[in-house]
């Protein structure tokens, strides 16, 4: 999508992964003197080797640090941290932990609609039950714990609700929780003892003036000791979101609290089958989690860049919302975080028949349309789920702004020519108020 990575966490992965270059002047000295710690950390003094299963133990520190400071002093400890392989690998492992059981006593995991497709895959690889609970659209996408509470007790019918999965700020919906919110839903997993899993990757991808990421652990903390050391908690974070974007280099951590020492035990078994997470994506978490401090020679350059990237972004959260809405037919919300745009579509009934008639949902006619006419790609709702008679779309607001409102317009028109060909000279209307 064109972002420069930022230097700062690229300097201290290649002095890691090629230390010769320590001796080079091209290269700060912070830098140097990270990947010195990190390499330390790394019995053999390489990034090749294979390190511990829940990862390099100075970067666990670091995490746990990171944590503490990002949540106001709420303590947090390393044993509790396990690096992972991208945030991917420490959902699926935790939710491996959780299911058991056989027909209704099977594991429910209650899971947003809609979703990242990742909880429903790794739910139907599993072979977990589904607990689908619908965000609010005419909300903002808000997260309203009585649908909870209608999801659980229907579900409570066929299986056993044990995991609650929350995903803030959300992908695709680009809603970011308040307060309250977190409260009510923690409140809820404590009453119904449900494992909460809170996706977290988008943490740093925060737009809207009003709104604000509160982690959950540091909520369940201020909620008070008997929340705090009792419900069971899995935070999960990554390389690949926030302001550096690097999800190739398959970096992540999970903080847990308050599980049960055999489970934990467990845990840790299925960590050492798969041995450990890239090295190299571990020392690309560690930048994250400790940049460069003020008295430091790359402060100035790294808060640059990382502003650049999110004020872009920002930008381009608003450009998109606003461009959105100027198109007859297209509702969308404002992208208060994360990274897309999940705008509803109305598509004519006779364009539902057809796609009927062609054996595919209405929204991947109209998007494999759009990829056809403009060569845009989009992601049809129905592959994160959506309210029956509901039809949208999950674009990325990742390309450059220039880029981003020529697609934006090509999209308009396509939109417009689409309602023709199929509206019957009907109004085009959405479900969603204006
Ligand atoms: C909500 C959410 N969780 C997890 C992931 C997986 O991220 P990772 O690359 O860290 O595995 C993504 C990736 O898009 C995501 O959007």
């Amino acid at each position: 999508m064109g972002q420069r990575p930022i230097t700062f966490l690229r300097q201290v992965v290649a002095l890691c992964t090629f230390p010769e270059l320590m001796d080079s002047p091209s290269f700060p000295e912070d830098a140097k003197w990270r990947a010195r710690r990190i390499l330390q950390g790394c019995g053999g003094q390489s990034v090749g080797a294979y390190s511990a299963s829940d990862g390099v133990q100075c970067i666990r520190e670091d995490i746990a640090a990171y944590v503490e400071q990002r949540d106001q002093g709420v303590p947090a400890n390393r044993d509790n941290v396990f690096l992972t392989t991208g945030a991917s690998d420490g959902i699926m492992t935790v939710l491996k932990l959780l299911v058991s059981g056989e027909g209704r006593n099977r594991t429910g995991v209650m899971i947003p609609i809609p979703q990242y497709p990742l909880y429903s895959a790794a739910i139907a690889e599993l072979g977990a039950v589904q607990i689908n609970y619908y965000l609010d659209e005419d909300n903002c996408w808000a997260l309203d714990v009585n649908e909870l509470h209608r999801a659980y007790q229907a579900a409570k019918q066929h299986c056993q609700p044990r995991v609650l999965c929350i995903i803030n700020p959300g992908n695709p919906t680009g809603q970011v929780q308040s307060k309250k919110c977190i409260e009510d839903v923690l409140h809820f997993a404590y009453e119904e003892n449900l494992f909460v899993m809170a996706d977290e990757v988008y943490q740093d991808n925060v737009y809207a003036p009003d709104c604000q990421f509160h982690s959950f652990k540091k909520v369940l903390y201020e909620m008070g000791p008997e929340y705090f050391n009792s419900v069971e908690l899995a935070s999960f974070h990554s390389t690949s979101k926030g302001y550096t974007g690097e999800c190739g280099f398959r970096g992540g951590f999970m903080e847990i609290v308050n599980l049960d020492p055999e489970v934990r035990a467990q845990l840790v078994k299925l960590l050492s089958v798969r041995l450990c997470p890239p090295v190299a994506g571990q020392a690309a978490m560690d930048v994250i989690v400790n940049p460069p401090r003020p008295d430091e020679p790359s402060f100035g350059r790294f808060h640059e860049e990382k502003a650049a990237v999110l004020g872009a972004l920002a930008d381009k959260a608003k450009l998109t919302e606003q461009i959105l809405n100027t198109v007859p037919g297209i509702k969308c919300n404002p992208v208060q975080g994360a990274m897309y745009a999940f705008p509803q579509v109305f598509i004519p009934p006779k364009a539902v028949e057809e796609a009927k008639a062609l054996g595919m949902q209405p929204d991947m006619l109209y998007c494999l349309r759009l990829l056809e006419e403009t060569g845009i790609c989009v992601v049809p709702g129905s592959g994160f789920g959506q309210r029956e008679g509901t039809y949208h779309f999950r674009m990325t607001i990742l390309p450059s702004p220039e880029k981003l409102k020529v697609l934006l317009e090509k999209l308009r028109d396509f939109h417009i020519g689409f309602l023709n060909q199929y509206s019957d000279l009907q109004e085009p209307q959405c479900r969603v108020p204006a």
